[in-house]
């Protein structure tokens, strides 16, 4: 895999928002496919869900039947005490069905399932509701998120699935707005918009939780600008109850409260970090304690990510990086533990947080277990914040550990206007791909990786600067950091890592095809589930890491897997969609499927579905271009099209389109997709009044001179030498 080129332009990590795949060349067959109406089935609907209340989500931890919230218990463990399904028996699993989502952008849905339904969501945030006995369809919810609003996340189109409360369902769509629907019938009940205004950049990617009869969600947008917070919404009326910010505004005015006071003295005010937002959103993780009534979440990354350029007198910059114990009542802070002081890398804390009861230097202690992106695996004291332990579960360089007071000891000439090479890079020794946790056998089971990227504060930067050569500054973002400027030596990987948080120790690893993969389930049956970049759905021994069982599925795989029981038999459900921010650039199979929800059962004998195949198209030849716009295109090529659609004629492309492989006629006619473009539709952003006719041209030479330049070489020395 490719990441980096250098030479013209100042490249770096694929990411973000739409564009089309089918006139651009690469063919994705199969993905008409849809749920017809002879697909749906007849169900009593008059009890769904009314049951699933706190009381019900902490009684179901004790069975795991159900599936009932996002990481199935409060929690958040992914630990199922479901055995029916174990390594004795799991060879013999096989499909039960599998339900065609309709979409062709990444799928990163947690299914929850109770009362014989799955709820589940595809890109673009619809919701579907399937009879789990059937595999047959019971509603569908689009909530028609203006295709516009693609160039306004970071990360594709993505949405991590809903929460159940008192028969609703509760959705986040990608515009900002939460959604309250019917669970029986999929009618929306309430909608509120989660944005501070329309013009803010807020998404949601996440999926919201229920505490306490309020539904609580954050928001994505820190590349873009924003200034993160999380908000409850009452579960039955829809009324705004709190509101927390998670980084200070603007120290002329007045303070929300106590907790932006202390945070603000963390910042530098000459970096007029509230123009840029500040970042720290709040954009995946959260879990609850009910007894201590204390809810935690996982805080991202600045915005810029550049602190030099937020906080030039540098500072911790509260609350980036950091978990946050909240009163789930009142929305008051509690207590805060950084686990990125001063964050520079795009280091989010936003992955997963399990809570978990050990015993550690002989001591029982509640616990939050947390892999965040900085690379090292924490152990946190749940009841006040406090630091047990911090050690890296991959390869890091920017700092050499954690003292005994919890302070990365961090190595000098990270935080530089020189390129280096940061490891892990901004993609994380392990994103948003759920990591589960094993109680019986003490083992935490982490989708780690490493996607190498180099990385160089960058002086020029302003806010919204759109500058040729600054990623993707050309929608709005603002990282304040230039990107691919040095070679990087340290290998990509993706590993499937079974940690053990008390002795702080890998016990197993399992190294895959390529980095991002699935999330993880762990079950009583001594199991981890966990679907590949490579597109397959795999079964461990939690124990020794030993592969029992495997199934091809119809693309890469990035979501994580459930476990239930119905009419007392054993389900294994994962929702298969690939992308997310490294997918819609890169791919590790060729096999790309509509998103599809397969479910497996001991003894299933259900077709796999027909895979459809990515067409890599030829290597791009023959479109007319001045040799001497490829170096100015290609500055034009990172501020406006990198993260998307990766290097041309170097990466594979993924559910968007490698501009290096398209059709000659469509990069010929480049200004059709560019300018109101032909793409709108699938969300490709319009560039109308941000580039010219003559950037076009430009940006024309750089797709083709590039291609060219790698027909010029064998496939791996397609990098450019430094
Ligand atoms: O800072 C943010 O607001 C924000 C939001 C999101 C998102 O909402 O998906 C991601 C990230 N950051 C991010 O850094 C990241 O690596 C990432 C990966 C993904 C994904 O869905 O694949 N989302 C996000
Ligand atoms: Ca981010």
């Amino acid at each position: 895999m490719s990441i980096i080129f250098f030479g013209r332009g100042k490249p770096g990590r694929m990411a973000l928002v739409g564009a089309g795949f089918l006139l651009l060349g690469t063919t994705l067959s199969g993905c008409s496919r849809s749920n017809e109406a002879s697909n749906r089935a007849p169900v009593d609907t008059s009890k769904i869900a009314g049951k699933i209340n706190g009381d019900f989500i902490v009684k179901n931890a004790a069975t795991s039947e159900e599936w009932p919230s996002y990481g199935l218990d409060y929690s958040e463990t992914r630990f199922s005490k479901l055995s029916q399904i174990s390594t004795d028996n799991v060879a013999r699993l096989g499909l039960a069905w599998t339900y065609d989502l309709g979409s062709t952008r990444g799928v990163e849905a947690t299914p929850l399932v109770v009362d014989g339904i799955m709820y589940v969501t595809a890109s673009w945030s619809v919701v579907h509701a399937i009879n789990v006995r059937t595999g047959k369809q019971l509603w569908t919810f689009d909530p028609q998120v203006p295709r516009s609003a693609g160039g306004k996340g970071c990360c594709d189109v993505v949405n991590r699935g809903v929460a159940v409360y008192e028969g609703k369902v509760f959705v986040g769509a990608f515009d900002g707005r939460l959604i309250a629907l019917d669970a029986a019938s999929g009618a929306k009940l309430w909608e509120e918009d989660t944005r501070l205004s329309p013009d803010s950049p807020a998404t949601i990617t996440g999926a919201p939780r229920v505490y306490k009869g309020k539904v609580i969600i954050g928001n994505g947008g820190a590349e873009l600008g924003l200034r993160g917070y999380i908000t409850a919404y009452d579960a039955s009326s829809g009324k705004k109850l709190w509101r927390w910010f998670t980084v200070p505004g603007d120290p002329s005015k007045p303070f929300e409260n106590k907790a932006m006071e202390a945070a603000a003295k963390t910042w530098d005010p000459s970096g007029r970090y509230w123009e840029a937002g500040g970042g720290g959103t709040v954009w995946n993780s959260m879990a609850f304690d009910p007894q201590l009534n204390l809810m935690y979440i996982g805080v991202g990354n600045g915005a810029p990510w550049s602190r030099n350029r937020r906080s030039p007198k540098g500072g911790d910059n509260l609350y980036l990086g950091s978990i946050v114990a909240l009163n789930p009542d009142t929305g008051e802070y509690v207590w805060h533990y950084q686990e990125t002081p001063g964050d520079n890398w795009d280091y989010t804390s936003t992955q997963d947080m399990i809570l978990a009861d050990m015993t550690v230097d002989g001591a029982p202690r509640k616990v939050i277990l947390h892999a965040p992106k900085n690379g090292f695996f924490f152990v946190i004291d749940r009841t006040n914040g406090k630091f047990i332990s911090a050690k890296n579960f991959v390869p890091v360089n920017w700092a050499s550990g954690y003292d005994k007071a919890g302070r990365p000891i961090e190595l000098p000439g990270v935080r530089s206007a020189t390129p280096y090479e940061i490891i892990p890079g901004p993609f994380g020794g392990h994103n948003w791909h759920s990591m589960s946790f094993n109680p019986a056998l003490g083992l935490a089971f982490i989708p780690a990786q490493h996607v190498p990227l180099s990385l160089a504060d960058d002086p020029k930067w302003k806010y919204r600067s759109n500058i040729p050569g600054q990623p993707m500054s050309g929608i709005g973002w603002n990282t304040g950091s230039l990107l691919g400027g040095a070679a990087t030596k340290a290998k990509p990987f993706g590993r499937l890592i079974a940690w053990d948080p008390v002795r702080q120790k890998q016990v197993w690893s399992q190294e895959q095809v390529s980095p991002w993969n699935g999330g993880t389930l762990t079950t009583a049956g001594n199991l981890v589930f966990q679907g590949t970049a490579d597109g397959h759905f795999v079964a461990y021994d939690a124990r020794n890491g030993h592969k029992m069982w495997e199934s091809p599925v119809g693309s890469g795989v990035i979501a994580a897997p459930i476990t239930y029981q119905i009419d007392g038999k054993q389900y294994v459900s994962i929702a298969v969609g690939w992308g997310g921010v490294f997918g819609e650039s890169q791919r590790a199979t060729d096999r790309s499927s509509p998103g599809t929800v397969y479910t497996f059962v001991i003894g299933g004998k259900a077709p796999l579905p027909q895979f459809g195949k990515y067409e890599q198209g030829e290597l791009l030849s023959g479109v007319p271009y001045d040799k001497k716009d490829v170096a100015p295109g290609g500055a034009l090529y990172v501020s406006n099209c990198l993260f998307c659609h990766g290097v041309p004629g170097v990466d594979k492309g993924g559910n968007l389109p490698n501009l290096g492989y398209a059709p000659r006629e469509a990069i010929a006619n480049l200004e059709a997709f560019v300018f109101e473009g032909a793409m709108a539709e699938q969300g490709m952003p319009d560039f109308k009044g941000k580039l010219t006719a003559e950037d076009v041209k430009k940006l024309k030479a750089f797709i083709q001179g590039t291609a060219d330049s790698v027909r010029g070489q064998p496939a791996a020395s397609a990098k450019p030498k430094k």
